[in-house]
């Protein structure tokens, strides 16, 4: 089966990783998102407002489209922002792999959070049992790509402030150092979601018992329960939680200690220069780790992935990572 590949991720605004895109020959830079399972454009359906800044999709100008007629999709995301329209088929290529047939969910309307951010859309990369598509769901580029594929497996390089890349059926050797260490993954929730029970600050041990995490190239940061993050912060001197800035802020010239995550029980460890995020004022700095806002489930998101060769294997289903 040859249609393995390598497609190249830029980082854009320090938020995200974007990814040139061909939807039925037209290009668009959209995020790859391990965290949702809807692929979405912004069309030519949206308002002019809307559109502004970005790429779109045309339907009418792609000899591939099949309109999927009466079918919907509505999407909200954890963070609050969404998006909704109508659904098509069309040809998606991304590096060297190519889907024909794929559900392309085309955005009649997107939040604001949309229209300001660069991204073009989505391609959702959860399992299909959370598509949005109604009245039949419908399945991601990687379950339609995964019989074309040499190992039904999908691999995120998004290394700090540089080019990274998605490898979508086979483990690039090159992208990471050390052994793969694999987490048994429960999709019952439709995440690549697996048992994280535990996790190091500095020297220090706790335990999270019951809790998971879940790999999500979607979210920016790492998000993890309250008390996670409370005893983090409580080692970084001059650290607050802000109302103003919905997170917690230190001294930037604090130095970090580093954070390891059990990840289906072995840790990953994400040093304490990739939890700076980002400057606020040159002064204070908004920590890569803030709080998850409730419940048992983490969120490692692309702070992680700046540490970690992420593998998404469906053959188990497990995720495995590596050090860069
Ligand atoms: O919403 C997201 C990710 N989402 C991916 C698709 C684009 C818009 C952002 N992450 C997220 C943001 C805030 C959260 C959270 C998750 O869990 C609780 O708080």
């Amino acid at each position: 089966k040859r249609q393995d590949g390598s497609a190249s991720a830029a980082p854009a605004g320090g938020t995200e990783y974007l990814v040139s895109t061909s939807v039925g020959g037209e290009s668009l830079n959209l995020d790859f998102d391990t965290g949702s399972a809807d692929l979405w454009v912004f069309s030519s359906s949206l308002s002019s407002a809307s559109k502004k800044g970005h790429d779109i999709y045309t339907a009418s100008k792609s000899p591939t489209y099949q309109a999927l007629s009466g079918y919907t999709w509505s999407i909200t995301y954890a963070d609050g922002s969404g998006a909704s329209g109508k659904v098509g088929t069309d040809t998606v290529t991304i590096g060297g792999t190519s889907v024909t047939g794929q559900a392309v969910e085309l955005a009649t309307k997107v939040s604001s959070t949309f229209v300001s951010d660069a991204a073009d859309g989505l391609v959702g990369l959860a399992f299909s049992s959370i598509n949005t598509v109604q009245p039949v769901q419908q399945q991601t580029f990687f379950d339609n790509a995964q019989p074309s594929l040499n190992s039904p497996l999908f691999a995120a390089y998004l290394p700090y402030n540089a080019d990274g890349a998605y490898d979508f059926g086979f483990i690039d050797s090159s992208k990471y150092s050390g052994s793969i260490n694999y987490a048994t993954v429960n999709s019952g929730n439709g995440f690549w979601e697996f048992a994280s029970n535990s996790y190091q600050v500095g020297g220090s041990t706790f335990s999270q018992s019951g809790n998971t995490g879940i790999a999500d190239t979607g979210t920016t940061l790492v998000l993890m329960i309250d008390d996670a993050v409370s005893n983090y912060y409580a080692s970084v001197s001059g650290a607050s939680n802000s109302a103003t800035y919905g997170g917690y802020i230190f001294p930037c010239s604090t130095s970090l200690p580093s954070l390891s995550v059990d990840i289906g029980g072995n840790y990953a460890t994400i040093p304490g220069s990739l939890l700076n995020f980002q400057s606020i004022d040159g002064t204070n700095c908004f920590g890569g780790l803030q709080s998850v806002g409730g419940g048992t489930q983490n969120i490692y998101g692309d702070v992680f992935f700046n540490a970690y060769y992420g593998i998404f294997d469906a053959s188990v289903p497990q995720f495995g990572f590596a050090a860069l």
